[in-house]
């Protein structure tokens, strides 16, 4: 009895930490459905946020990483000026072996209850077919594939918010945005970082690859005209813009240390393996680091794009206002002297906290 009584405060203690408006625990016999479904914030909007597929060692486990990655989203949406709250869902199981037909459309299911405060799009462990399954339950789902009216694939839209973060940073730290004779190393040569190659080397910057996969490192090397590096050495160079657009987490006292550039901007999310450590490292240092949830934001803009109905060109325009949302961040760090990471967070409280008012006056 104790025991249940500790996990029942922890699961509220959790939630009051976070801050969240709802959280939904979504179970079906049948199907073997163990979901949670954890809606943050809805001030600016309906909560958008993709459904990870995960084998959780522990349900304890699953939840901490909704929380976490739905408060994720909201900010990400605020900072980028999107009417959009922050959402998110995990479906515990192995992706390979327990995802069926029925299992997603009975999570769908799940989603159409909540009537729209909640909308859902792929994320690690589930794909295009799995939101087709869900599509056929609820229109509350993006990324469906393109035959059903979706926007297809995300990554040329966030290797373009990427490119315009880059440009931005450059432009704050050398006074120009031109990227002739700049050299940018692309650390991933995957989906996001071939797309970011192309637009750098369309400009005439220097860039280096690397990639844990040499034949992708090569390939891409060979097809922009840029430089191969091994991926152990990269920090050993000279460059500009250290581009990370491949895991987490590369940003830490260790690699900080070895770093000679002057930016820090690339696609992959949590860059700094501890935020509050490594965002005041890279100040000290005199390394401006782009906020990577607001530079990487390019996937959730397509989603959004592909809610009011989807054209190439808007979501562009969209993506492209990234560069002017990454120099309001590093001119706020610059003027209080504080992270950009904690400028970007202040910037995206305040919206909110301004939208709420003007919502609850009326
Ligand atoms: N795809 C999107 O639209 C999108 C949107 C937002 C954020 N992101 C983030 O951007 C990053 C890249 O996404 P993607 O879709 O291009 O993924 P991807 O899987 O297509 O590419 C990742 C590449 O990184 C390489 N890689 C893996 N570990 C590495 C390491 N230790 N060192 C060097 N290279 C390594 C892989 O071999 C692969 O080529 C991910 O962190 C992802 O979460 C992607």
């Amino acid at each position: 009895m104790s025991s249940i009584r500790f996990e029942e405060s922890s699961v509220f203690n959790q939630l009051a930490s976070f801050e969240h408006q709802q959280v939904v625990f979504c179970h079906d016999e049948d199907t073997g459905l163990k979901a949670i479904i954890a809606i943050h914030n809805t001030v600016l909007g309906p909560a958008l946020g993709g459904t990870r597929m995960w084998s959780y060692e522990t349900e304890a486990e699953a939840l901490y990483d909704v929380l976490r990655l739905s408060k994720a989203m909201t900010y990400k949406a605020a900072i980028t000026g999107l009417n959009l709250g922050g959402g998110k869902a995990v479906i515990i199981g192995d992706s390979r072996n327990d995802k069926s037909e029925v299992l997603m459309r009975r999570f769908g299911r799940f989603i159409e209850n909540l009537n729209g405060s909640f909308i859902t799009t792929q994320d690690v462990g589930t794909s295009p077919k799995d939101m087709e399954f869900i599509r056929m339950e609820t229109k509350y789902v993006t990324g469906v594939p393109e035959v059903m009216g979706g926007a297809g694939d995300l990554s040329p839209v966030t290797a373009k918010g990427v490119y315009m973060g880059i440009k931005a940073s450059i432009k704050e730290m050398f006074g120009t945005d031109s990227l002739a004779g700049r050299s940018i190393a692309v650390q991933g040569t995957g989906h996001v970082g071939e797309h970011l190659v192309n637009l750098l080397r369309v400009e005439n910057a220097k860039v280096y690859v690397s990639d844990i996969s040499e034949e992708r490192m090569i390939r891409v090397a060979k097809k922009y005209g840029a430089e191969a590096v091994n991926n152990n050495n990269l920090f050993d160079i000279d460059f500009d813009v250290y581009a990370p657009c491949a895991l987490g987490a590369t940003v830490n006292s260790e690699t900080i240390n070895k770093m000679k550039c002057s930016i820090i901007a690339g696609s992959a999310n949590n860059q700094l393996a501890d935020d509050k450590r490594d965002g005041k490292l890279l100040l000290d240092k005199g390394i401006l680091f782009a906020p990577d949830y607001l530079i990487n934001a390019g996937g959730l803009i397509n989603c959004y794009s592909e809610l009011e109905g989807y054209s190439k060109k808007r979501t562009m325009q969209l993506a492209e206002k990234i560069y002017d949302a990454t120099l309001q961040v590093l001119k706020k760090s610059k003027q209080d002297n504080i992270p950009t990471n904690i400028a970007a967070d202040m910037i995206a409280e305040k919206r909110i906290q301004d939208i709420k008012k003007i919502k609850s006056s009326f």
